[in-house]
């Protein structure tokens, strides 16, 4: 039987040996990473080391100079960006945040429906926002906005979820909450690559992965 893309033991998400630049400079070279369902990726590596930047590369945000993300057909990927890269001012509630979740990927004919619904509560409930729902997200605490930024991710019900520094900040429960979440992402049978600084962190993920200088270091 021929081999097709959608073998789960195939990889979601396949970089091979790319390289990509911010202004001219060179912040990956020759980096390949495959993400594979229900394993958990931890992204180390000095500041500047290049982590953002392969976020981004995967999540296909980055342009690469060299080499190719290729994705598994119908592969939906989730990008939560560092909570300093979402625009101050969004005039939206808590709620509208998480539920734009469940618009990625639909097409605009396609209501929300029951079940879309109880995602974004689940999400919401994940993450401990119960009760801010109706809060502007201009109005919220730095970890809260974070943990709005993880729980929309969350509500994408991806295959592959990127994170970038998600617990970055947070105190003792936020940590503990983002943790789980990213753990309960993997047994649903997500792949998941997230950067981080936090070596308990760390410890939690299938595997570290370290960058210097924009390469991966064994
Ligand atoms: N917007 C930008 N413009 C120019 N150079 C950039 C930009 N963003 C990142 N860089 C450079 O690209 C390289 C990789 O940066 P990147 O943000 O990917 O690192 P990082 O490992 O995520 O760092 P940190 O731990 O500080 O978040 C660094 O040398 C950085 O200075």
């Amino acid at each position: 039987m021929p081999t097709t893309l959608t073998t789960p033991a195939l990889p979601l998400l396949d970089a091979h040996g790319i390289s990509a630049e911010h202004d001219g400079t060179t912040a990956l070279c020759d980096v390949s990473l495959a993400v594979v369902r229900g394993e958990i990726v931890a992204l180390a590596g000095a500041n500047g080391s290049g982590k953002s930047t392969l976020l981004g590369a995967l999540a296909g945000t980055h342009r690469t100079s060299a080499g190719s993300v290729a994705r598994a057909a119908a592969t939906r990927v989730a990008y939560v960006v560092q909570r300093s890269s979402a625009p101050d001012g969004l005039p939206l509630t808590v709620l509208d945040a998480v539920t734009m979740g469940r618009w990625a990927g639909r097409p605009l004919w396609r209501p929300l429906g029951r079940a879309d619904r109880e995602i974004v509560r689940e999400s919401i409930a994940a993450l401990g926002l119960e009760g801010l729902e109706r809060r502007p997200f201009h109005a919220l605490s730095g970890g809260q906005r974070q943990r709005v930024l993880v729980a929309q991710g969350l509500a994408q019900r991806a295959d592959v979820v990127l994170l970038d520094e998600p617990t970055a900040g947070l105190d003792d429960e936020a940590h503990e909450l983002i943790a789980r979440a990213i753990d309960a992402e993997a047994r649903r049978g997500a792949g998941v690559v997230h950067a981080t600084h936090d070596p308990e962190v760390m410890t939690r993920a299938d595997r570290v992965v370290r960058l210097d200088r924009g390469r991966i270091v064994r």
